[in-house]
């Protein structure tokens, strides 16, 4: 048999895959405006509370979960920015919803990730500081900021803005991106007037402040006895301070006794942040 393509389907054919294709439109309209509806109910109820109606915790734990679940055509990473569109949406039901980003060059990518998981009708203004960032989320001007991922080089010159964030008023929320970052990604926190919420699988941002000239070794040896695992630790000398900032497996509550047996008194937890779906495997 000589390889030939598939026959193109008939006319009746298209008009009944797009009959199809219409009857799943409409049912997927009716879902949505029933989610919106009890959406509308959750911003309606006093036990949310908070500032603002944003639950990065609880947006990751929807995407793992539908991530598990899924098969079939649709790419993954589409499946992610239908429901990110979904979440937005959702969020802007209840209430007003605006984004300060910090992004340290046009080039840097930070104002486009914010963007990808801000959405394109998301109000996004750039700051030419993280201070300036963070300050319009004090001010009640902005919902959350976005601001680079920590990084050790800016940190010793004084200059690392989670060295100074005011918590427990502002909190780290999320990472992003959540899903797919691919490798050489600048990485971007967000900050917020609320506190994280847990997702199942989190990290916590833990900020120490050890004695002069402590050396990484010794805080890392210290974190790994108390039984705290740290993916990552960058480690800034600040005038006489030494600053390390852990970022520490699970979810950390400041009454967490292994917080308690480490040696420095200065200790603080700056957030957490659900921790990010690597590639696109679910
Ligand atoms: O669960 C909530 O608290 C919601 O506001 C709902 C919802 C959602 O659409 O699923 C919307 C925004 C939040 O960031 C998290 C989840």
């Amino acid at each position: 048999m000589p390889d030939t393509a598939p026959a193109a389907p008939a006319e009746a054919e298209i008009a009944a895959l797009r009959a199809e294709i219409d009857a799943l439109d409409d049912a997927m309209h009716d879902l949505l405006m029933k989610r919106s509806a009890v959406v509308a109910r959750l911003a309606g109820s006093r036990a949310k509370g908070g500032t603002t109606p944003l639950r990065p915790g609880r947006e990751a734990a929807v995407l793992r979960r539908l991530l598990a679940r899924h098969t079939g055509p649709l790419a993954r990473e589409r499946l992610v920015r239908i429901w990110r569109e979904i979440f937005m949406a959702s969020t802007a039901i209840q209430g007003g919803f605006s984004v300060a980003v910090h992004a340290p060059s046009p080039q840097s990518g930070h104002a486009r990730l914010a963007r990808e998981h801000f959405g394109p009708i998301a109000a996004i203004r750039v700051h030419p500081t993280p201070a300036r960032a963070l300050a319009a989320v004090s001010a009640g001007e902005a919902s959350v900021a976005v601001l680079p991922a920590p990084a050790e080089e800016e940190a010793g010159a004084g200059a690392a803005w989670w060295a100074r964030l005011e918590v427990p008023k502002l909190q780290v929320v999320a990472r992003l991106p959540f899903v797919g970052e691919p490798p050489g990604s600048p990485g971007a926190l967000v900050v917020a007037p609320v506190a994280a919420d847990p997702s199942g699988d989190d990290r916590t941002l833990l900020l120490l402040e050890a004695e002069a000239g402590a050396p990484r070794a010794r805080i890392a040896g210290a974190l790994a006895e108390a039984g705290l695992a740290a993916p990552s630790l960058i480690v800034a000398r600040v005038g006489q301070a030494t600053l390390a900032l852990a970022e520490i497996e699970g979810f950390l509550r400041a009454d967490d006794a292994r917080l308690a047996s480490l040696p420095w008194a200065r200790r603080t937890i700056l957030g957490a942040y659900a921790a990010p779906v690597v590639g696109d495997a679910a």
